[in-house]
């Protein structure tokens, strides 16, 4: 008999084997993700500059890149890491910060999405902007509801054989043959910044353990947000007090509560 793998069986593995995740990200959210990597588990090391940071991809179990705060200096980390993560066969997550708003990120996306990331992870106006679609968004805040990019992530997922998670309200996500979405979160999570630079850093987490798996990957710990982020709104006074109850929301997570909590539904692709 085999047991089917849930999110919360990929929780405990991930917690097991604690794995090392390179996270190039952007000044804004270097603290917070790194201290939600913690939370959850894993190891993170925000490691981003060119003349160590490809040696550093080899080593760790995934990479993450997000464009939030680009500089020529940081494109070239990230350009080495990709590729050395791509040699080294590790799965790489590419977070595509606000790609649309000038023409430095849109050229940087474009070479970094030619690298193949293994998972797109983006709010729903970065992701229909990535598939070529007119999105609402200006700066780093999505102005779309994710109902709006499932198309376009189902289109970015076939076009690029990678996973591509698209977040808000209810996320969604996709390979291009298979998709889900996921309940839960809370309204004030858009409220406090980085969160979703944070998931894309667990994101690489969950690949890291489960290179093989990137979709069950990606739907694990977008889910493990949604639990924690549901459980830690509810006694929330605002941004404040929610930041560092998801914080604890995510340390206390377990495969029981993850996956007696989490609303992950399959839609159609
Ligand atoms: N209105 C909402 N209700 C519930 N959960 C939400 C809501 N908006 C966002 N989330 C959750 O917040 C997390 C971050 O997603 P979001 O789409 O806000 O990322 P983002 O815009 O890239 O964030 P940032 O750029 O600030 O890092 C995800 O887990 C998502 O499900
Ligand atoms: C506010 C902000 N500016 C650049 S990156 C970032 C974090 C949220 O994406
Ligand atoms: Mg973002």
């Amino acid at each position: 008999m085999t047991t089917a793998k849930t999110p919360g069986t990929a929780l405990q593995a991930m917690r097991d084997a604690a794995p090392l995740v390179q996270c190039i990200t952007n000044y804004v959210a270097m603290n917070i993700a790194a201290n939600v990597m913690l939370a959850a588990g894993a190891s993170p090391a925000m490691v981003h500059t060119e003349e160590e940071a490809g040696e550093f991809a080899a080593i760790a179990g995934a990479l993450t890149v997000n464009i939030g705060t680009l500089s020529p200096d940081f494109l070239n980390g990230m350009r080495v890491s990709a590729r050395a993560a791509a040699e080294a066969g590790r799965p790489w997550v590419l977070d595509p910060v606000a790609h649309y708003a000038t023409a430095f990120r849109r050229d940087a996306v474009a070479e970094l999405m030619a690298l193949r990331p293994t998972i797109i992870r983006g709010n729903a106006s970065e992701i229909i902007a990535l598939a070529g679609g007119q999105s609402a968004g200006r700066g780093v805040d999505s102005g779309d509801v994710v109902e709006r990019a499932e198309g376009a992530a189902v289109m970015l997922a076939r076009r690029h054989g990678a996973v591509v998670a698209a977040t808000g309200a209810i996320d969604f996500v996709t390979d291009g043959t298979q998709a889900v979405r996921i309940e839960g979160g809370s309204p004030l999570m858009p409220q406090v910044t980085a969160l979703g630079c944070s998931l894309t850093c667990l994101v690489g987490a969950f690949a890291a353990v489960e290179p093989e798996a990137p979709f069950a990957a990606a739907v694990a710990a977008l889910a493990c947000f949604a639990v924690a982020g549901e459980r830690a709104g509810r006694d929330a006074a605002g941004p404040g007090s929610f930041g560092w109850r998801f914080l604890d929301a995510l340390s206390v997570l377990d495969a029981h509560g993850l996956d007696a909590e989490a609303r992950i539904t399959i839609a159609a692709v």
